[in-house]
């Protein structure tokens, strides 16, 4: 299990190295617009899960939304500081 923080840094990481065997690297240099794209179809996969299916199903969806969010803010050049600035 890891927490949100702990993977931001773990796909910071794999970015800065250039880790050819990460997809984060690869989803990251496909660029923003790609990734944008993934988000809406995670958020929309957790809006079904959370309405017709169960809470382990639901918490898998929002993993990934999480994910492809922080995929997202690599892309866009943002850290977690410039997000959370505006929480
Ligand atoms: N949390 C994730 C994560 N969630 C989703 N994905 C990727 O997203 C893919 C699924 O996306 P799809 O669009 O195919 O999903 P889908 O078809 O909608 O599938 P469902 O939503 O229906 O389940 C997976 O096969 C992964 O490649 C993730 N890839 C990586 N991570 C984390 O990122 C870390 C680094 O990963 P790498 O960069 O690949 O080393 C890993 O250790 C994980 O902790």
């Amino acid at each position: 299990m890891k927490s949100f923080d702990e993977l931001f840094a773990e796909l910071s990481a794999k970015v800065a190295a250039g880790d050819e065997t990460s997809g984060t690297v690869t989803a990251v240099r496909d660029g923003v617009h790609a990734a944008g794209k993934k988000v809406v179809e995670e958020a929309a996969e957790s809006w079904m899960a959370a309405e017709h299916e169960g809470a382990d199903r639901t918490a898998e969806e929002i993993s990934q939304l999480l994910y492809r969010v922080q995929v997202l803010m690599l892309a866009r050049g943002l850290s977690l500081q410039d997000v959370y600035a505006h929480l």
